[in-house]
Parts: C-alpha cells; sequence; structure tokens
C-alpha cells in the first residue's frame, strides 16, 4: 500500500527538498503538499514533477496563518484520505529579522562563538504583529495553525494498522529563556521566532504522551543553518553569497551549518526510514554536514520541562475550544 505524506511548506527551501528526497527515498509514495494558494500549489507540484514526472503529487491549500482556512484543508483531507502516515509540520515565518552586529562582533571575540554561530542566541530578534484571527503571527503560523490542523486531522492519525508520524521542523534557535507560560504567543518580547520553536519542542514532547499508545508519534529535526527565502530576509543574498566560503570554513566547526535545503533534510529523511518505537521523544534530529560535506544526523537530547510542556498544552486546548466555538460552521 503506497504511504502518503503531507508536507506543510512545500514551496521552497527545506519543504521543497524535503518532497524530492522523500520520493528518491520511494517513488511509489503519495506526496501531498499543502501550500498558502492555488498558484504555489500548482508550481510547486510543477517543480517536483519535473524531477519525478511519475511520481503521485496532489495538493491541498492552507493558509496556516489563518484559522478558516486551516479547518477548511483539514475537512477536505479527511474527504480524500482514510490515513495519514507522515505529516511534515514545515512551514515557519520570521517576519521582520534585526541581527545585532555589535552584540555579533562582541561574540566573535568570545569563547562562545560557535554556540553564538550556530543557535544566533543573544543575536537576533524579530518584530511581530497579530493577524486576523487576533493571534501573534510568529506563534499562530509556526505552532497554532499546525496544532491545529493535527489535532483536525486525529481520525486519519491514530488507530492505523501502522503507526502513523508527525515530523516538525524546529530549529537550534529554539530556546527556554525566549519562551513564557504566560506569554505563550511572545507578544511582549522580541524572539517570537525563538518562542514558536521552544513551543512546538513542548508541544511534540506532550503529543507523544497523549497519543503513543493510539499510534501516533511525533518528532522533533532542525535543518541546521540553511540558505532559503527565511535567511535570505535576515541578510541580502549577495551578502550571503560573498560569505559563503567563510561559511564552508565555519564548517569544519560548526556541523549544523547544512547551508543547502538538501542537506538541511537529512534528519527529516532519516526519521522516515525509522520505526517510532525506538526513539527517543525528548530529543532533537539535527541534520549535519561535515566539512568536506557528508551529511549525518546528530540527536541531541532537548531542554524541555515536562511540567511546562503539559501546561502549555492545556492552553492550547483552550484556544483550540475558543476556535472551534467561533468557527462551528466549518465543522462536519
Ligand atoms: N533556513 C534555516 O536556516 C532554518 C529554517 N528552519 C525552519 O525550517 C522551516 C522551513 O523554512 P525554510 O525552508 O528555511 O524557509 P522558507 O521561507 O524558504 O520556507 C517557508 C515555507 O513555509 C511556508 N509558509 C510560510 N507562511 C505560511 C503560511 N501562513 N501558510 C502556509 N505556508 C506558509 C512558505 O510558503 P510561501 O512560499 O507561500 O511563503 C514556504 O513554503 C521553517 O519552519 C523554519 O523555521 C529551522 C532552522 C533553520
Ligand atoms: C559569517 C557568518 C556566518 C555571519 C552570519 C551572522 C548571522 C546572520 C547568522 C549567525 C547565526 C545564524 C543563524 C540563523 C540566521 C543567521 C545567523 C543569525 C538562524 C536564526 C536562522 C533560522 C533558524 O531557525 C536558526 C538559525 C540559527 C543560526
Amino acid at each position: 500500500m503506497a504511504r502518503v505524506v503531507l508536507v506543510t511548506g512545500a514551496s521552497g527551501g527545506v519543504g521543497l527538498a524535503l518532497c524530492r528526497r522523500l520520493l528518491e527515498e520511494d517513488g511509489r509514495l503519495h506526496l501531498c503538499i499543502a501550500c498558502r494558494n492555488e498558484q504555489t500549489c500548482e508550481n510547486t507540484r510543477e517543480r517536483i514533477l519535473a524531477y519525478h514526472p511519475s511520481a503521485q503529487v496532489s495538493t491541498v491549500e492552507v493558509d496556516l496563518g489563518n484559522l478558516a482556512s486551516i479547518l477548511r484543508a483539514a475537512r477536505e483531507l479527511r474527504c480524500r484520505f482514510n490515513r495519514l502516515d507522515f505529516v511534515y509540520l514545515n512551514a515557519g515565518i520570521m517576519p521582520n529579522p534585526h541581527v545585532n552586529f555589535k552584540a555579533l562582533w562582541r561574540g566573535l571575540l568570545t569563547g562562545k562563538v560557535l554556540h553564538m554561530l550556530t543557535t544566533a542566541e543573544g543575536i537576533m530578534t524579530q518584530t511581530d504583529r497579530l493577524n486576523g484571527d487576533g493571534l501573534q503571527e510568529v506563534f499562530a503560523t509556526n505552532l497554532f495553525g499546525h496544532f491545529m490542523l493535527v489535532r483536525q486531522l486525529q481520525a486519519l492519525l491514530c488507530g492505523n494498522e501502522k503507526p502513523s508520524r508527525l515530523i516538525w521542523t524546529s530549529s537550534s534557535n529554539a530556546r527556554e529563556s525566549a519562551f513564557s507560560l504566560s506569554d505563550y504567543q511572545h507578544a511582549k518580547g522580541q524572539e517570537s521566532y525563538s518562542s514558536s520553536k521552544y513551543a512546538t519542542d513542548l508541544t511534540s514532547v506532550v503529543l507523544n504522551r497523549k497519543y503513543n499508545d493510539q499510534g501516533l508519534y511525533s518528532s522533533v529535526v532542525c535543518p541546521g543553518l540553511v540558505m532559503s527565502n527565511m535567511t535570505y530576509r535576515i541578510l541580502p543574498i549577495f551578502l550571503w553569497k560573498l560569505l559563503m566560503p567563510l561559511m564552508w570554513l565555519i564548517r569544519f566547526f560548526a556541523k549544523t551549518y547544512t547551508l543547502t535545503p538538501y542537506n538541511g533534510v537529512e534528519a527529516h529523511v532519516w526519521l522516515f526510514k525509522q520505526k517510532p518505537e525506538y526513539l527517543d521523544c525528548l530529543v532533537k534530529y539535527h541534520s549535519c554536514t561535515t566539512g568536506l560535506g557528508r551529511c549525518y544526523v546528530e540527536a541531541r537530547k532537548m531542554d524541555v520541562d515536562e511540567d511546562v510542556a503539559e501546561k502549555f498544552f492545556q492552553k492550547l486546548l483552550e484556544l483550540e475550544e475558543e476556535t472551534l466555538e467561533k468557527y462551528s460552521d466549518l465543522l462536519d
């Protein structure tokens, strides 16, 4: 039976490379790509088919920053499929990124330089805003939209003959100090991206606790530093191109400098081949590349407080309840 795989954020960068590499692994799978609108869906499908002409690729329109769009997409997916084997929750945003060059410069002179260059700790901020649903945009797109999608797809993910899998694209930038239970949407700070990725790690841990006995397993991966539209918004493309030789050099010391989307999805593809029962739900799987360009995966224990994770999950459930009340007309 062909496996059914749903990928969000498939239109470029990590998501597009993931689609292509999954089809290299298994040309028989049914790939459903989730993109923001009809035009992106069609363009992305054509780009994938150009490499894998005989692949089964379908599309679903979803704007993860819009709750009504998520409920509609989930309804469509429930009509189309009777199960989903893998869902890659990959779409993400980092709006208005700002690099603190002064802190970067100071950091270069300290012993923590590699940590800074691989996690961006202390050198990156963002400006967030409210979206049309009245939620903080980064929290809504990176985490809550995906959470709602998973919950709405529960019937396709639980109780199947074989386990189903959720694989979240998190980040090395996920940091406990950027997250607070009392401001879990990160309305007050300037590290909404870091907070949303930490929230992703917390959510995955609790999803395992709640759903493993129903045959649903969740994992988090970090693609490393990848050149994509997201990073091209941080520094201009020409500057990244100029910095490329330096970054290849840094890669001899910083293995998470995967740099290309192809290398960045090593962990996503590795997880596709693993039995979930043997994975550790408190581990984040990092895509790594050696100085000579060999890709591999490194498992690192996550810094999560399971009690905070549980409390945060309750808050997500409350927000979900409010959402479902508001959009009751979009439910079956
Ligand atoms: N690049 C890096 O160094 C790193 C990236 N990551 C994570 O990897 C993931 C992929 O990022 P990357 O490929 O680098 O960045 P890109 O900006 O290239 O890709 C982001 C993807 O998310 C989609 N997306 C954004 N907003 C929405 C939305 N509201 N609804 C639906 N889709 C949306 C984009 O679609 P559209 O084309 O319509 O904008 C695009 O397909 C993200 O979760 C990111 O946080 C993690 C660590 C490092
Ligand atoms: C010589 C160069 C390496 C200098 C580049 C400085 C910064 C622009 C980058 C250093 C660490 C990078 C980083 C990210 C963005 C670019 C840097 C801040 C991310 C935040 C991108 C998105 C992520 O999810 C994590 C990345 C961590 C490292």
